[in-house]
């Protein structure tokens, strides 16, 4: 089964997220993406490949994603949040990262850690890090 990758990017991130996505996209075409609605709708025009939307990030949609990895289906995010502005969701955003370290998913918070992540040759092993088993 193919891999699930969720992609989110905060208002002031959104270009560099879909600058590092389209310097990726041979490699994120592979995968199964996600995204929260706004970066989704850029992402699947910057990219031309299939994007599942969710809802837009202060409407719910970090929380959606956040169901995803409680459910263990989600295989790494990549999340470029906004460090300089307040978001009026911060709460689902921390949330979000908290399920990311609750549940041992990958996350890059930027794009050296993104590039970090997609290009580790374990990237693609199955037994690439311990998977904390669903409940
Ligand atoms: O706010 C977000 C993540 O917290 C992103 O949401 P959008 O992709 O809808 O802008």
């Amino acid at each position: 089964m193919k891999k699930t990758l969720a992609l989110v990017a905060h208002d002031h991130k959104k270009p560099e997220l879909i600058d590092w996505a389209k310097a990726h996209k041979t490699i994120l075409a592979k995968y199964k993406l996600v995204a929260t609605g706004t970066t989704g709708g850029l992402l699947s025009e910057a990219l031309d490949l299939p994007v599942l939307k969710y809802k837009s990030g202060p409407l719910g949609g970090d929380q959606q994603i956040g169901a995803l990895i409680a459910e263990g289906s989600l295989d790494a995010l990549f999340f470029f949040w906004d460090p300089l502005n307040p978001a009026p969701h911060d709460p689902d955003v921390k949330a979000l990262l908290r399920l990311c370290s609750v549940w041992n998913v990958p996350v890059a918070c930027n794009e050296a850690t993104a590039d970090l992540i997609i290009s580790s040759p374990r990237f693609d092993d199955p037994n690439q890090y311990r998977k904390i088993p669903v409940y």
